[in-house]
């Protein structure tokens, strides 16, 4: 199953599209997933996604299928993904904002403030010894350039990866807000900094992405651990074609840049669907950087493919829907984040446990990344050039030239005098096997923390058991069971460590 839920919204038709093209669409309902569309040449294609909201729907219908399920697991410190996508006045923003953050008619209320309501009601009905804090940024992508909309002098924010946080913004102001009220006075601040950033630079609003980033950090009052789930609501800027816009000069960079972005937004989602298991090119954009974590795992991800209905849009709309099927096939489990305190370095060694420390391994945790992109690198080297001897065995010297090129193109091959990419791809390649690691150790603790609370529950049992004999009996399987959990755990962190020390080895 697909980790991404794609839904489609068909706007009403706009004035404009009524008095040239009169009533006439493209889209005939057949029920509340499936409908046929009619492309510009008159042919019927079926499409299926998993939920389509026509030209009716409630904004409230929206929130509560997209949004909803992934609010309440962002309070449980599971990281969420909320994405609009579409043409230029296909409804993202109205779907993204409704009609105004502040004072907003209840039916007209657009996803961000019911995220917002919804993200209090969750904390507020949760057990008392869990302690909550709420933070918010939000920033907009423009000519690849990440702008902070709470200090508009930020207009470079850069994009950094921390080994337990994931993907973020470094140094983007991180608002704290303490109820809904406080958090809809921000958002509209922030939405009315993008105004004034786009008269200062006569850019409009649909040319750029705007990014929402709401971090939700829970501390259990009990254990006292600390873990934080991420919501990211992302508004696209508009997808249509250049030529169709008759662009020309600053408004046709912007169109080629936002062109570029959303196409690295495809290149990133082809790359994770066509089942090679190759590079993908995170790095290819600001935006598809911003997002590595949404597509590429550790995050629930929902995607609003918003559309005109009307047969003058019908090509548009056709690429958003065929953008919407594509990024239907990306299967990424998300996960549970913890342990939020700890930098690259702690989690390097906690995942090898104390052994690395006695190992006296005094690595910096940028040493150890610079060793283990050069093992990833050998090793890479390795296997292309055994390939290419093969290959040189059967083939002549040209074709193999030929081939390697092709396998550089696809992604097969690194090309090795390009660096940037090779250490791209070693980052990615020590960051899944880190990340499948640490999810197999965190699942793992899961069980023995379950199994701990049986056997607390069981002994209390047997303390109070008369008929004693029968009891243990049970009990001792139970024991049982957890002794071979925390061997099994123990065993992975072995694991773990040997492969630490395999790759970090000085
Ligand atoms: N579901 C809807 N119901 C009623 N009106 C809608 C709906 N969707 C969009 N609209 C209206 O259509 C117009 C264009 O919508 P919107 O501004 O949201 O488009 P957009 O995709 O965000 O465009 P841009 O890329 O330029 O930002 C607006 O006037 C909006 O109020």
């Amino acid at each position: 199953m697909s980790n991404v839920t794609v839904c489609v919204r068909f706007r009403p038709l706009s004035l404009k599209e009524k008095k040239v093209h009169g009533d006439s669409v493209c889209i005939t309902c057949l029920d509340r997933e499936s409908f046929i569309f009619k492309d510009e040449k008159e042919e019927d294609l079926p499409f299926c996604f998993d939920r389509v909201f026509y030209q009716d729907s409630a904004q409230a219908d929206v929130y509560e299928f997209l949004a909803l399920p992934i609010v309440q697991d962002t309070v449980k410190a599971i990281n969420g993904t909320i994405i609009t996508y579409g043409q230029t006045g296909a409804g993202k923003t109205y779907s993204m904002e409704g009609l105004g953050i502040l004072d907003c008619d209840e039916n007209k209320k657009g996803l961000l403030p019911r995220v917002v309501d919804g993200l209090f009601q969750c904390i507020n009905s949760s057990p008392e010894d869990i302690k909550y804090a709420v933070k918010l940024s939000m920033v907009e992508i423009y000519m690849e350039k990440v702008r902070d909309l709470f200090d508009l002098s930020k207009d470079n924010v850069q994009i950094k990866e921390n080994k337990s946080q994931g993907i973020i913004l470094s140094g983007a102001s991180e608002m704290p807000i303490l109820n809904t009220e406080e958090a809809l006075k921000c958002l509209s601040r922030g939405i009315s900094n993008r105004a004034v950033g786009e008269t200062q630079m006569n850019v409009s609003s649909s040319r750029s992405h705007c990014v929402y980033v709401f971090s939700v950090q829970r501390e259990s009052a009990i254990d006292k651990r600390v873990k934080t789930g991420k919501l990211i609501l992302v508004d696209l800027a508009g997808s249509e074609k250049v030529e169709k816009t008759g662009a020309e000069g600053k408004v046709l960079e912007e169109a080629k840049n936002i062109n570029k972005s959303l196409s690295s937004l495809g290149n990133v989602i082809n790359a994770l669907t066509n089942g090679r298991g190759n590079h993908i090119p995170y790095r290819d954009s600001k935006l598809t950087r911003i997002l590595q974590d949404a597509l590429g795992g550790n995050s629930r991800t929902a995607l609003l493919c918003c559309c005109s209905p009307s047969s003058s849009n019908a090509s548009e709309s056709l690429s958003t829907l065929r953008f919407g099927t594509r990024t239907k096939l990306i299967k990424t489990p998300p996960r549970t984040n913890t342990n939020d305190a700890n930098d690259g370095k702690a989690f390097l060694l906690q995942v090898g446990d104390h052994q690395i420390e006695n190992s006296s391994c005094e690595m910096t945790s940028d040493d150890a990344c610079e060793d283990t992109q050069v093992t990833v690198r050998q090793s890479l080297t390795d296997s292309r050039d055994k390939i290419l001897t093969k290959l040189r065995e059967n083939l002549k010297e040209d074709d193999v030239r030929l081939l390697e090129e092709l396998f550089i193109v696809e992604g097969i091959f690194f090309n090795p005098s390009n660096t940037e990419e090779f250490e791209s791809a070693c980052d990615d390649i020590i960051w899944q096997t880190v990340s499948a690691l640490e999810r197999t150790v965190q699942e793992l603790r899961d069980e023995v923390e379950e199994l701990n609370k049986e056997n607390y529950k069981l002994k209390s049992e047997l303390a109070g058991a008369s008929t004693w004999s029968s009891t243990s009996v049970a009990a001792e399987g139970k024991k049982n069971h957890f002794t071979w959990a925390i061997s099994i755990v123990s065993l992975a962190n072995s694991l773990i460590w040997l492969f630490s020390m395999f790759l970090f080895k000085p």
